[in-house]
């Protein structure tokens, strides 16, 4: 069968999109409070045929920057955060094949009430799930989760490959099969087929029974975007769909590399991975509407979005420094956050000791300068590049304004892409597996290949 993109829509379940000025837009709905504003979004994205909608999430308010939270609040800086799961559930509602994925901590919750929360929401979507696994960012989460600070980068993986070890094997606990319902004999299960974990390892303990049977697509979908050497890794050994934030085909081609080779090593097989590139297109009917929407979207931005979200994924206080100053070697050896990010702009500045201006400019954060701008052709053909030059398998649609982002994308972009060949016309089956074309896992399956890989 031919290759065909995967499309996931990235959303927040907060006050803006990814863009903190979006709320500011005019024709940006007001009511990112209420389950209709989500709703609607879901209801375009299945009209679209979106493989996913995918919310990112954080514990905490951007509050790094000078030690507060006062200019997150008053600008609308992701200040409202809402439990992702609870809104996909209502995005579930309204929908039946759209994927629904959502982000939780490794850092930050219990394996067992994450493999829980995520089995539920499985099951009550009939096999639609996903879970984006994150090791969080920053300070004011580990504040807000009972911790004094965020945890080393690298220690804070080695912690999530054990909890992946226990949510996987809590995941596999109800063999298939193993449900009779049979009121005649009165057995609702066979007790033979549902086994404890008895996990004790070096970071956690959870010993089960797992409270939740197996669904339609055998456990959730597995999501991760580790971009630094130990992300990658991490990536690679367990994501089935790994999303990535590159700016050009040449940088995107060495992530798609990089992390397929860590699957390989891992013993998987790379062909049953997805990897979606972050853009941000700005369509319209034709090239010139577009630019018209651009127009607006560009004067969203304050410099006071980049500052506060800068210090936010990168755990560091840029508001103690001036802004022309370039930072210490010391200071960017302590940065803890997205490692990624902080290497990005030392690669594009050229710099070995960037300022806080530099980071602005080159880490692209708060803004909108890397926006796809066009109608069909242009932004299809953008797309067609990035694809079929392998830098991805497909892209995380991001948004400058809701809904209108995901509508002009749905009705200009998606049908170029269908007309092209690249794009499915339609769901495959039912589940988020069926429709990515992903096998359902073995239970256990993950096991066997680490083994084969070790060996
Ligand atoms: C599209 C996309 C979405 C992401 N969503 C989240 C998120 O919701 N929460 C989070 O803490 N990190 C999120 N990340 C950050 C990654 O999990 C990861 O930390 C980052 O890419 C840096 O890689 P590293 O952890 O290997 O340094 C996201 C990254 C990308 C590209």
């Amino acid at each position: 069968m031919t290759r065909q993109m995967a499309l996931v829509g990235f959303l927040q379940a907060q006050n803006c999109t990814n863009l903190p000025g979006s709320w500011r837009h005019p024709e940006s709905r007001d009511d990112s409070m209420s389950a209709d504003y989500y709703q609607e979004i879901a209801r375009i994205l299945e009209r679209g045929k979106f493989h996913m909608a995918f919310f990112d999430d954080r514990l905490a308010m951007p509050d790094r920057y000078n030690n507060d939270h006062a200019h997150t609040v008053e600008y609308g800086i992701r200040c409202v955060k809402m439990d992702p799961i609870v809104v996909l559930t209502t995005m579930g509602m309204v929908t039946t094949k759209l994927g629904l994925a959502s982000t939780a901590s490794t850092t930050y919750f219990e394996p067992f009430d994450v493999a829980r929360r995520f089995a539920t929401l499985d099951l009550m979507t009939n096999g639609r799930a996903a879970w984006n696994v994150v090791t969080s960012v920053n300070d004011g989460e580990a504040l807000n989760m009972g911790k004094a600070q965020h945890l080393d980068h690298d220690p804070r993986y080695d912690r999530a490959d054990e909890f992946m070890e226990v949510v996987l094997g809590h995941w596999d606990s109800w063999e298939d099969g193993s449900l009779l319902i049979d009121k005649t004999s009165g057995r609702f299960a066979d007790p033979t087929k549902v086994k404890r974990l008895d996990h004790k390892g070096e970071f956690f303990a959870s010993r089960g029974p797992f409270t939740v049977p197996r669904s339609a697509q055998g456990h959730p979908v597995i999501i991760q975007a580790g971009a630094s050497g130990r992300g990658q890794r991490f990536a690679g050994r367990w994501g089935e769909v790994i999303f990535t934030a590159s700016r050009n085909l040449a940088s995107a081609k060495q992530g798609y590399d990089a992390i397929r080779g860590e699957a390989v090593k891992a013993g998987r097989d790379p062909d049953q991975m997805f990897l979606c590139n972050l853009i941000t297109p700005v369509a319209g009917a034709t090239k010139a509407e577009a630019e018209d929407r651009m127009a607006v979207i560009q004067k969203l931005p304050l410099e006071i979005d980049a500052l506060s979200l800068l210090a936010e994924a990168l755990n560091f206080d840029f508001g103690a420094k001036p802004i022309d100053e370039p930072l210490t070697s010391e200071e960017l050896q302590g940065m803890q956050g997205m490692l990624g990010m902080r290497d990005g702009v030392l690669r594009a500045s050229g710099k070995s000791n960037p300022s806080t201006r530099d980071f602005i400019t080159f880490s692209g954060r708060a803004q909108v300068q890397d926006a796809i701008v066009g109608g069909p052709k242009e932004i299809a053909d953008r797309l067609e590049e990035m694809f079929e030059g392998r830098g991805c398998d497909g892209f995380v649609v991001a948004a400058s304004y809701v809904p209108g982002s995901y509508a002009d994308f749905v009705n200009h972009v998606v049908p170029e892409l269908q007309k092209r060949g690249l794009f499915h016309q339609d769901y495959a089956g039912t589940t988020l597996r069926e429709n990515l074309g992903l096998k359902r896992p073995a239970a256990g399956a993950w096991k066997t290949r680490a083994q084969a890989a070790a060996e």
